[in-house]
């Protein structure tokens, strides 16, 4: 199917206060790995919870591809019956990750170890991310690629015959690379060593230690964290219950803080200490966000977050937080348009390497709305005030713009459209009903004159 087939305008307008409890799906991370490690946990592993979002459908079908059985039970809740470590089959077919970075990335770590030859896609925003961070280390573990010109999808890998266990370091703050290796440890032999200079989301350390391989974790006074995996483990099947994503959380958040009047809560939130960057910062610029019934479930923090609306004030976040909020900046900057005084955002050039150049696809969108903004390399500041509004935003595959310049719009004067609200359901595809639930107004737009 080509994007442009696809393509469905939606505008937001000036939206009255939005009111209720909102439920968000559950987290995009945990639940691509919830598939990934129950299919190679031998038995049965039970999902409660899981994103039934695109970019997990696609991980869904790759594992499938790969010979687990997975299976959705009328209630939703999702079975997988693993093959185990090792026994991963060669797909017959092209493996078409769509839009998901984090799916491909990952599965190219646990195919690397396999004697079995991959073909890997995905769609126009996916084949123009760079895949060359998580060749490089797989490479050195002993693996083949034939990919595009700077490692770009489409590819084929074929997993090395005899896994070498490498030490590795990490040279971006990256999540999906420091668990590409740690996936390709599993199918090795020996230990496999994974070094981060800066904390990322910890969900393959955790989940993987919760299903049963032996894990060991360093930290080091300044913060870097050394992580040996043992190779070929048995895993053990788990019973998961995924946690609502803070990622999607963020948009209803930050709409109820900017549109007067508004009181939501949000329920079910995972807080994990990597994931909570953007509460964080809302909060220091004197956001009334309340963090109820805080719990825990599955080895994670949860709560409920009750947001009320806030006069926010502008604040300079530091690089040293980008990776614990990085898919939460383009929301940050609609919170930032109508914050008193400007927002500076630093160290945040992984932003450009996401569905979409993110720092210029915000930046764009604010100037086609009348925000005043400057971006630079790694860095974007916005200046708060009164929103204009009545500009068109090009989401270029980019699920998160889609939803921030449709938060943004529930506060401008004059509506803003975006041009495909249909990327959405990626990671969301309760967005639109949840925020109408809650009181927001979104209309069908007008298509672009071809
Ligand atoms: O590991 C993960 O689940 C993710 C890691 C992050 O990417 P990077 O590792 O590229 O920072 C994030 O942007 C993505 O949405 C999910
Ligand atoms: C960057 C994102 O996802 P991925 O890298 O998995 O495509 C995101 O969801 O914002």
């Amino acid at each position: 199917m080509s994007a442009e087939a696809a393509l469905r305008p939606l505008s937001a307008h000036r939206s009255p206060a939005l009111k209720g409890r909102v439920r968000v799906p559950g987290d995009k991370s945990i639940s691509h790995r919830s598939l990934m490690f129950g299919a190679l946990a031998i038995g049965r592993t039970t999902i409660t919870g899981l994103l039934e979002g695109g970019d997990i459908m696609s991980t869904a079908a790759a594992m499938r591809a790969f010979g687990a059985n997975i299976h959705r039970g009328d209630d939703g809740t999702w079975t997988v019956d693993g093959v185990g470590v090792g026994g991963l089959l060669e797909p017959a077919g092209v493996i078409d990750f769509g839009n998901a970075g984090t799916g491909v990335r990952l599965c190219m770590g646990l195919a690397a170890a396999q004697p079995i030859a991959v073909t890997f896609t995905g769609d126009g925003s996916l084949i123009k991310r760079p895949m060359g961070r998580v060749l490089d280390p797989l490479r050195k573990m002993g693996v083949d690629v034939i990919a595009r010109s700077g490692d770009r999808l489409p590819l084929t890998m074929r997993g090395a015959m005899t896994p070498i266990p490498i030490e590795y370091t990490v040279p971006v703050p990256s999540a999906q690379v420091k668990s590409a290796v740690l996936l390709a440890g599993l199918g090795t032999p020996g230990v496999t060593t994974v070094i981060e200079p800066v904390f990322t989301r910890d969900h393959t350390e955790r989940m993987l230690a919760g299903f049963g391989a032996a894990i060991d974790i360093e930290t080091a006074a300044n913060g870097a964290r050394t992580i040996r995996l043992e190779g070929r483990p048995d895993l053990k099947p788990q019973t998961i219950t995924v946690p609502g994503d803070p990622s999607s959380a963020a948009f209803p958040i930050v709409a109820a803080l900017i549109v007067p009047g508004s009181d939501v809560t949000v329920e079910g939130i995972l807080m994990n200490p990597s994931r909570i960057g953007l509460i964080d910062t809302l909060l220091e610029m004197g956001a009334d966000i309340t963090i109820e019934n805080a719990r825990e479930t599955g080895g994670e923090k949860i709560a409920d977050l009750r947001v009320k609306h806030s006069a926010l004030k502008g604040v300079t976040v530091p690089p040293e937080r980008a990776p614990l909020m990085i898919d939460e900046y383009p929301v940050l900057a609609a919170a930032a348009a109508v914050a008193e005084g400007k927002t500076v955002m630093l160290g945040i050039e992984e932003m450009r390497v996401k569905e979409s150049d993110r720092i210029a696809a915000v930046a764009a969108g604010l100037a086609a709305n009348g925000v005043d903004h400057e971006e630079g390399r790694d860095w974007l500041s916005v200046t708060g005030g009164k929103v204009a509004g009545g500009g068109r935003v090009v989401t270029h595959l980019d699920h998160r713009i889609a939803m921030t310049f449709l938060v943004l719009g529930l506060v401008a004067d004059a509506p803003v459209t975006v041009d495909d609200a249909g990327v959405i359901a990626t990671s969301f595809p309760e967005f639109e009903p949840l925020m109408r639930g809650a009181g927001a107004l979104f209309e069908d737009a007008e298509a672009d004159a071809a």
